[in-house]
C-alpha cells in the first residue's frame, strides 16, 4: 500500500519566470519500502523533500499534490504539518551541526518532540531519550544526554539526529544526504545503522543522496533526478545493473571507484547544470547528453513505462546501451 505519493510536484520562484525548481515529479513510496532520490548537487532533491513538510526556501511556490497516508501535505495548514512533522515523519539533516540547536543539550534535543507531541513529562521523555539513544548505537548514553552538540563528533552528532527524528516513531524517515559531511568509515558505520533502524522501527525510507554507492545497500527504489525532472525510476538493483537513461549511465560512470586503475582519467559528465538554458520544450538533459538526437532538443520526453518503473528518454534503451550517437 502506498504511503506517500507524489504526483506533479512543482516548486518555482513566485516573483519570477526561471525554470522551475523542481519540475513534474511524482513517484511513490509503499509502506515499509525505501526510495533513493539521486542527482548531482542543484538537481532540486533538497527543495523538494522539504516542501512535502511545508519547509521550502523563502520566495518558492508549490504545487502539485503529495498525499501522505491519505492527507494531501502541499497547501495544508502549519497545524497540520506540525503535526506531521512532529509525529509520522521525521527528518535528518546533512549537515547536523547547523540543525542541532548548540544551546541545548542531547537530552533536551530528543525530549523535546516527546514533551510537545506526546506530553511526556521531563523525567519520561529523558527515560525514552535514554532508550532512543541505545538505539542508535550511542555509547555511553546517560553521559551523553548531558553533552551539546559541540561537544560531540560528526557522527555522533548525526546519530543524535536520527534518535531525536525517531523520538515519536514516525512511519517515514527522510534522510536529506545524511553520510555526506562523514569520513569513510563512519560512513559506513551509519549505513549499517540505518538499514537496522529501517528494520527494528519498520521505516519507510526516502533517501535524499548524490552517491549511488549508499544507494543499492539502503533502497530497494531509485529516482534519479536531474535539473529538477525525473530521469528515470526503478528497482535499485536493476537500475544500478542495466540504467535505462543516458544521465543514469553517466553518473555511474562518474562514480569514484576502487576497482579501476588509479591512473587512468576520471569520467566526468561534459557541461554543467545552467538552469537558465533549459527549455521547458524539450529534454533538460539533452545539452549534455552523449546520446541526444534532433528530437530531444524539441520534445520534452514523455513518461514511458518500463517493467519496473519509468523512464524519460527519446531514445531507445537498446540503443543507448551501444554507441553514442
Ligand atoms: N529560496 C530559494 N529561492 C530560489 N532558489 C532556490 C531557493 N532555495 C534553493 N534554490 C535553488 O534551487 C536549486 C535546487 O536546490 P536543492 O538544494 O534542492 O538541490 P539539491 O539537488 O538538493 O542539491 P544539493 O545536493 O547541493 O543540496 C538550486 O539551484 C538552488 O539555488
Amino acid at each position: 500500500m502506498s504511503l506517500l505519493s507524489v504526483d506533479r510536484l512543482c516548486i518555482g520562484p513566485v516573483d519570477s519566470a526561471a525554470a522551475p525548481i523542481v519540475d513534474g515529479l511524482s513517484f511513490t513510496l509503499s509502506r515499509g519500502d525505501s526510495l533513493a532520490i539521486v542527482g548531482e548537487s542543484g538537481s532540486g532533491k533538497t527543495q523538494a523533500v522539504l516542501s512535502l513538510l511545508g519547509l521550502q526556501g523563502a520566495g518558492l511556490r508549490v504545487s502539485g499534490s503529495a498525499r501522505f497516508d491519505g492527507i494531501e501535505l502541499i497547501g495544508a495548514r502549519d497545524s497540520m504539518l506540525d503535526v506531521v512533522r512532529g509525529t509520522r515523519i521525521g527528518m535528518v539533516f546533512q549537515d547536523p551541526a547547523s540543525s542541532l540547536n548548540p544551546y541545548l543539550t542531547v537530552g533536551m534535543q530528543i525530549g523535546e518532540s516527546l514533551e510537545v507531541h506526546r506530553g511526556l513529562s521531563r523525567a519520561e521523555s529523558h527515560r525514552v531519550a535514554l532508550r532512543l539513544l541505545d538505539a542508535v548505537r550511542v555509547a555511553d548514553a546517560a553521559r551523553r544526554l548531558l553533552q551539546y552538540p559541540h561537544e560531540l563528533s560528526g557522527g555522533m552528532r548525526q546519530r543524535v539526529m536520527l534518535a531525536a527524528a525517531l523520538a515519536c516513531r514516525p512511519e517515514l524517515l527522510i534522510a536529506d544526504e545524511p553520510t555526506t559531511a562523514l569520513d569513510a568509515t563512519v560512513q559506513r558505520q551509519l549505513i549499517t545503522l540505518l538499514r537496522e533502524l529501517q528494520r527494528d522501527f519498520a521505516l519507510s525510507l526516502l533517501l535524499i543522496t548524490h552517491d549511488l554507492g549508499v544507494v543499492g545497500e539502503l533502497c530497494t527504489r531509485t529516482l534519479v533526478m536531474y535539473a529538477g525532472r525525473v530521469m528515470e525510476e526503478g528497482d535499485s538493483e536493476r537500475l544500478l545493473r542495466a540504467p535505462t537513461h543516458p544521465y543514469t549511465q553517466a553518473l555511474l560512470r562518474a562514480r569514484p571507484r576502487l576497482d579501476t586503475d588509479p591512473d587512468a582519467p576520471m569520467f566526468a559528465i561534459a557541461g554543467s547544470l545552467t538552469r537558465a538554458e533549459i527549455s521547458p520544450l524539450a529534454c533538460c538533459f539533452a545539452p549534455r547528453c552523449e546520446h541526444a538526437v534532433d528530437l530531444c532538443y524539441r520534445l520534452r520526453p514523455p513518461p514511458e513505462s518500463v517493467a519496473d518503473g519509468v523512464r524519460h528518454c527519446h531514445r531507445r534503451p537498446e540503443d543507448i546501451a551501444t554507441a553514442p550517437g
